[in-house]
């Protein structure tokens, strides 16, 4: 069969090479020629998949190595018989561990920690449940904001997303991207709930630009509003505002999800389900043992795990402020923000960061936050 990739999705030869005819193609630029004679298309966030692209093809199945979906018409898919499949949850690791990184870095400069603040999560699915289950492991309040779940599951106590702005210290975004329907998300943070923002809380948002209005908060910041802002997605990609980046405290160019193994378990889910599609056997496991341990390992813990040595950690593995300095660097640049992302040595998972301790509640504080412990 004939597959059209996006090129810089790992592992597609050696996975899909041995029965096809693969072709790689820049995300951006994959277009309707391109997939006339196409079986499989493989592609990441950055190509719409939509009538426009697919109209008149004979493609059967489709695969996107991501967890947001905004950049496809399901709809379409679905009326066409294209068998589509996406990776949920595959990155989920990746983008809780950057924000870690983002909160630790606030921390240290700004001097404050974190079990004395309130941590809003709108957005509990699998990365908003998985970011609130480790922070509340380490003894960090939280509270939740999830409509859609709440309507599912009422044990939980939920917050309403005006009573959860009005009540925390630092607020992080984990929701799709949603136009229409009952739980919209497109500019959900307007001017008025940045205004009702309390003074120097921290905004935080990996999940897709526009759910935030960024013309409002460029605005609100200009007006002097005093807000700590972490961005890893905008809502002009792959245009950054420059003006906006001048202003926020930490800015990254949608790299929160980019760790290896993040990469290898959403490129082995989209393979297996080709597999399973197709009735091929040789499916893959999510091998990501195939990394060994990170470059650093056999770190000794013997003191108690607080925030400074957490954020010690942390820093073993993963420099948030590097990718800062490099969008800032490049973000000018005509395809620099691309570029970035395409060239990205991603970064390894808290997982990969072997520690030994001998004490039993430190042991156990490791394991619920991620890392391998011996
Ligand atoms: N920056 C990056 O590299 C990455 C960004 N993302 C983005 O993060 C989003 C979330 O990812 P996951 O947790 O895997 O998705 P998910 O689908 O597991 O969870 C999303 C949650 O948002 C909730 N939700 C929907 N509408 C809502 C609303 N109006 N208010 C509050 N909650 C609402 C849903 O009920 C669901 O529980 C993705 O859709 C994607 O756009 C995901 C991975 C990487
Ligand atoms: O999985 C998602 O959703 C994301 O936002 C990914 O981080 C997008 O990465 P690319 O597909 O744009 O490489």
């Amino acid at each position: 069969m004939r597959i059209l990739a996006d090129k810089h999705i790992p592992y597609i030869n050696r996975l899909f090479g041995l029965h096809n005819i693969v072709k790689l193609c820049e995300g951006r630029s994959i277009s309707n020629r391109d997939v006339k004679d196409v079986d499989i298309l493989i592609v990441r966030s950055i190509t719409q998949v939509n009538e426009i692209l697919l109209n008149n093809s004979a493609i059967k199945f489709i695969g996107t190595v991501t967890s947001g979906i905004d950049h496809v018409d399901c709809n379409y898919l679905k009326d066409c018989g294209i068998n589509f499949v996406y990776t949920p949850g595959s990155n989920a690791v990746a983008v809780v561990e950057y924000v870690f990184a983002a909160l630790f870095w606030l921390a240290s400069r700004d001097n404050f920690f974190l079990r004395d603040k309130v941590i809003g999560i709108v957005g509990v699915g699998n990365i908003g449940s998985l970011l609130n289950k480790r922070l509340c492991s380490f003894g960090v309040q939280t509270l939740l904001c999830d409509p859609p779940l709440e309507k599912l599951n009422t044990s939980e106590s939920w917050k309403s997303f005006e009573k959860l702005v009005s009540e925390v210290d630092i607020l992080t975004l984990h929701t799709p991207l949603i136009m229409e329907g009952y739980y919209p998300t497109w500019h959900m943070v307007d001017f008025d709930v940045l205004d009702a923002l309390p003074d120097n809380s921290i905004l935080i948002n990996t999940c897709r630009g526009a759910v935030i209005d960024n013309s409002a908060l460029l605005k609100i910041l200009k007006n002097g509003k005093k807000l700590n802002v972490v961005l890893d997605v905008w809502e002009s990609e792959p245009i950054v505002s420059v003006p906006l980046l001048s202003y926020v405290d930490l800015g990254t160019p949608h790299i929160a999800g980019y760790t290896i193994e993040s990469k290898i378990r959403s490129i082995m889910r989209v393979y297996n389900e080709y597999c399973n599609f197709f009735g091929f056997s040789d499916l893959e496991t999510e091998n990501i043992s195939v990394l060994g341990r990170s470059i650093i390992h056999d770190i000794q813990v013997k003191e108690k795990l607080d925030e400074i040595l957490l954020n010690r950690l942390i820093k073993l593995i993963y420099n948030i402020n590097y990718d800062d300095n490099m969008l800032r660097n490049f973000a000018n640049v005509l395809g620099g923000f691309d570029r970035i992302r395409s060239c990205y040595a991603s970064r390894r998972e808290w997982s990969s960061l072997c520690v030994k301790t001998c004490v039993d509640c430190i042991y156990e504080m490791l394991i619920k936050l991620g890392f391998s412990v011996v």
